[in-house]
C-alpha cells in the first residue's frame, strides 16, 4: 500500500447493487458530509456487466469486470466487499488483506463463517476489517461494542436484527397484505437479500447474532450450531391472537451467558406489547444489549435498505481514512480481538415460555387431559384458554411459564397422539 499522506484515498469497489449503488452515491457526493470523504476518490468499481444500464453516472474508466484486478490494484489502499454470497466475496477479501489493503463489508454471511480467518489475515498484515453495515444496517452495533462499551462485562444481546421480516410480520400484524405480498414489497425497497431464503428462515439473523455473540462476549460461535427457526409457518390467526393475549410476535435473535454455556438463538417469539421491542415497526431493527455495570441499553433505527447501510459502510470508509491518515500504528480498537470457544448449549436445555395453538374435539374434558399432560412433564401454564373454533373444533392457545425445552416437546409428543388432539399448527417461543 502507498503512502497517501498528502495523496487522494482511493478506494476500490466491489459490487454495485443495492448497497454498492449507495456506498458510491456517497463517495461522488461529499460535501457537507465528513471532511475525510472529500480525500476519497472512488477509483474501480467491480461488476458483473459493464452494459447494463445504470442510474448512477460514474466516472469514465471507472467500471470493470476485473475483480481480481481490482484488489490486486496497487493504486486502491482500500476495498469495500458489497457483492454477498460466500464466494467469491470471501477469497477476494483475503487477496485484498494479502495486498495490503483494509477491507470494509457489508457481507454477514462471510463474517459469520469466516471472520476470524478474516480478522487473522488483517492483524497479520496491519490492515482492518470492518464490518458497520452488517448488522443492524444504518444502526452504529459493530462499533459501540468494539468502543463505547469495552467497560462492561456483556451478558446479553436481544433483538430484531432482519428488517425484512420485521416488514413482513408489521405489514400483516396491520393487516396490511399477506406474507407474499410484504415479502415482494421488501424486496423491491431493496431490504431483502438476494435470495430472501436467507431473511425468511432466519439464517441471515443467525448469521448477525452469531457476529454480535463473537464481539460482546469475546468466544468462537459455531454458526452451524445457532438455533434458527423463520417466520414461514407464521399465520395471520396467530398474530391476531398474540394480540389478544398482550403480545406482539417478532423475529428474536438472541445470545446470553448460561452457566458455562452460550445459549444462541433465533425463532419467532411471542413478546409483550411493554417491552420495548415489540414497537419497533416496519424495517427498524433494535438490539438491547445487556451489561454490568451498563444495565441495559437499546440501539434502534433503519435495518436494511440502501441508504442506511450505506451510510454504516461509508463510515467504516471514514474510519480506514483517519487511520491511513493518523499513520500510527495498529489500532487496537479498530482491530478485532482473538477469541475463545465456548460451548453452545444445546436446544433441549434452553430454557424458555412456549405459546401453542391445539385444535381438538369440541368435547368436556379436552382442556384437563392437556392441563395433566403439561403437568406430568413438569411444564407449568400461565394460562390455557379455548379461544374460538375452527371447523367445529375447538382452537385451544396454552401459554406455558419459563420451562425446559425438552419437557416441553416430550409434553407436545404425548398430546399429539390424544384421539381428541386434531392438529397443533403453531408453537411459538414467548419471551419473557
Ligand atoms: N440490501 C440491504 O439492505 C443490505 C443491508 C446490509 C447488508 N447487506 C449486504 O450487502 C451485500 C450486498 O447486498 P445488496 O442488497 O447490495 O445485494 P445486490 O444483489 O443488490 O448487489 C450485489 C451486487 O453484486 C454483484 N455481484 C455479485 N457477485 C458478483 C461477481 N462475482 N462479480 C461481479 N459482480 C457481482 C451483483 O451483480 C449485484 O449487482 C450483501 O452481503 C448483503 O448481505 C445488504
Ligand atoms: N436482508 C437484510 C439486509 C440487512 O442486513 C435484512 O432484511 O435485514
Ligand atoms: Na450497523
Amino acid at each position: 500500500m502507498a503512502d497517501h499522506n498528502n495523496q487522494t484515498i482511493r478506494v476500490g469497489l466491489l459490487g454495485l447493487g443495492t448497497v454498492g449503488a449507495g456506498v458510491a452515491q456517497i463517495l461522488l457526493d461529499p460535501k457537507g458530509r465528513h471532511p475525510l470523504l472529500s480525500e476519497l476518490t472512488l477509483h474501480r468499481v467491480g461488476v458483473r456487466s459493464l452494459d447494463k444500464p445504470r442510474t448512477l453516472s460514474l466516472p469514465p474508466g471507472v467500471l470493470t469486470t476485473d475483480l481480481a484486478a481490482l484488489v490486486h490494484d496497487p493504486a486502491i489502499d482500500l476495498v469495500v466487499e458489497v457483492l454477498g454470497g460466500l464466494e467469491p466475496a470471501r477469497s477476494l477479501m483475503l487477496q485484498a488483506i494479502g495486498q495490503g489493503k483494509h477491507v470494509v463489508t457489508a457481507n454477514k454471511a462471510v463474517m459469520a463463517r469466516h471472520g476470524a480467518e478474516l480478522f487473522q489475515a488483517a492483524q497479520a498484515q496491519g490492515v482492518y476489517v470492518l464490518m458497520e453495515g452488517a448488522v443492524g444496517g444504518g444502526i452504529p452495533i459493530i462499533h459501540p461494542l468494539k468502543q463505547a462499551l469495552g467497560a462492561n462485562r456483556l451478558t446479553r444481546i436481544l433483538g430484531i436484527v432482519n428488517g425484512t421480516t420485521n416488514f413482513i410480520l408489521t405489514q400483516m400484524t396491520q393487516g396490511r397484505g399477506d406474507f407474499a405480498t410484504a415479502l415482494a414489497t421488501a424486496q423491491s425497497l431493496g431490504y431483502a437479500e438476494s435470495d430472501p431464503s436467507a431473511d425468511v428462515e432466519g439464517e441471515d439473523a443467525a448469521d448477525k447474532i452469531a457476529i454480535l455473540a463473537t464481539l460482546a462476549f469475546g468466544v468462537q460461535v459455531n454458526r452451524q450450531q445457532v438455533y434458527c427457526e423463520g417466520i414461514g409457518g407464521i399465520q395471520a390467526v396467530d398474530l391476531r391472537y398474540a394480540e389478544r393475549l398482550g403480545f406482539q410476535v417478532k423475529l428474536l435473535a438472541l445470545a446470553q451467558r448460561q452457566g458455562e454455556a452460550l445459549d444462541i438463538r433465533v425463532h419467532p417469539t411471542l413478546i409483550s406489547q411493554d417491552h420495548p421491542l415489540a414497537s419497533v415497526q416496519g424495517v427498524q431493527n433494535a438490539i438491547v444489549l445487556g451489561g454490568e455495570p451498563l444495565g441495559e441499553v437499546m440501539l434502534q433505527g433503519p435495518g436494511a435498505g440502501a441508504g442506511p447501510t450505506a451510510s454504516a459502510v461509508v463510515g467504516d470508509v471514514v474510519n480506514v481514512a483517519a487511520t491511513l491518515r493518523a499513520d500510527s500504528g495498529y489500532h487496537p480498537l479498530l482491530g478485532s480481538g482473538l477469541t475463545t470457544p465456548m460451548p453452545q448449549l444445546p436446544t433441549d436445555a434452553v430454557q424458555t415460555r412456549f405459546y401453542t395453538r391445539i385444535l381438538t374435539q369440541d368435547q368436556p374434558g379436552v382442556i384437563g387431559q392437556l392441563g395433566t399432560c403439561f403437568g406430568d412433564q413438569g411444564v407449568s401454564l400461565a394460562s390455557i384458554v379455548q379461544i374460538g373454533s375452527h371447523e367445529q373444533l375447538a382452537e385451544i392457545v396454552v401459554v406455558t411459564h419459563r420451562v425446559r425445552e425438552g419437557n416441553f416437546w416430550l409434553a407436545l409428543a404425548e398430546i399429539r397422539q390424544f384421539p381428541a388432539v386434531a392438529a397443533i399448527p403453531t408453537v411459538l417461543r414467548v419471551w419473557s
